[in-house]
């Protein structure tokens, strides 16, 4: 396949982080992808996801504290709405008519809350992340937290996503990250990750995309209902084990033009 020629930038959130990021130039459509949590945006290039946008111009950001971004440091500073933020300032930096994010588990919802926010997102596909509200378990979070800054941290993360069938995209970048500031993001899951997405805007296109088998099904229907949302189910028995077939749905999302009903 063509090497993608990725072209570095960097630009500065609201409040003042330095994100890093690539763009891949294409002559259609611009997409905006916002990895996950334990993410960076190696993870486009490993999941096959950057080859099925062929034709898309593709922004992709490492969030603050996250790949080649700024440390910030703090739980307060890796509140939903900084990056909401972060994403904005790609936007910001790259003046386009419109765009279609794409985002990861996390990235899904921050997303979906950059649409709610933002005209200039036409559509927002999230994958494996709903719109709903989410009563965050305090104890489990900080219990993670502690675990992912602790001795055995990278241990903890891999452990976990091995056990649960995730694709070797998703457990490597785990290796890639920088515990003491994904302990601080967790804990800055606390500050407003939970909140549900608002309805969006006249003309936007929200797609929710998660595995057929999810326990948590309900709760991405709930989407289609309050927000008008489209639902794109994958075959799989659960979120993670989505993963493996997530570049495989971008592919077809992304062929759909935006203007098909
Ligand atoms: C390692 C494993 C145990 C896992 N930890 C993560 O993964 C990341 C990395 C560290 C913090 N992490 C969270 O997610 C916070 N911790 C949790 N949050 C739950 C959750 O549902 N999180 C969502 C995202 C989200 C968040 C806030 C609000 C809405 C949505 C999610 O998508 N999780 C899946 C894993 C899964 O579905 O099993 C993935 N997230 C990765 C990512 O985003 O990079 C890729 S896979 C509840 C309590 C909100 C739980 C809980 C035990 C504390 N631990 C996990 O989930």
């Amino acid at each position: 396949m063509r090497a993608d020629t990725l072209d570095p930038f960097t630009v500065v959130s609201a409040d003042g982080a330095l994100l890093r990021g690539f763009r891949r130039p294409g002559p259609g459509p611009t997409a905006v992808l916002v990895h996950g949590v334990a993410m960076d945006t190696g993870v486009w290039l490993e999941s096959g996801f950057l080859g099925e946008l062929a034709g898309m111009e593709v922004l992709a950001l490492d969030l603050r504290g996250r790949g080649g971004s700024e440390r910030v440091g703090s739980a307060r500073r890796h509140a939903v709405e900084h990056c909401v933020a972060d994403v904005r300032a790609v936007l910001d930096a790259f003046p386009r008519e419109r765009y279609s994010l794409f985002g990861l588990y996390f990235g899904g919802r921050i997303a979906l809350l950059t649409a709610a926010a933002d005209a200039r997102v036409a559509r927002a596909v999230s994958f494996c992340a709903h719109a709903e509200e989410v009563a965050l378990p305090e104890e489990a979070v900080e219990a993670e937290a502690a675990a992912i800054e602790g001795p055995g941290g990278r241990a903890y993360l891999r452990d976990h996503f091995t056990a649960a069938g995730a694709p070797r995209w998703m457990t490597d970048a785990c290796e890639r990250a920088d515990l003491p500031e994904l302990a601080a993001a967790t804990r800055g899951l606390r500050y407003g990750s939970g909140q549900a997405v608002p309805p969006c805007r006249p003309g936007q296109e929200l797609v929710l995309v998660t595995a057929d088998q999810d326990p948590g099904l309900a709760d991405f229907r709930a989407g289609e209902r309050r927000l008008g949302a489209r639902l794109h189910l994958v075959g799989a028995p659960s979120r993670i084990r989505a993963a493996h077939r997530l570049a495989e749905a971008a592919g077809q999302l992304a062929g759909v033009p935006e203007e098909a009903g």
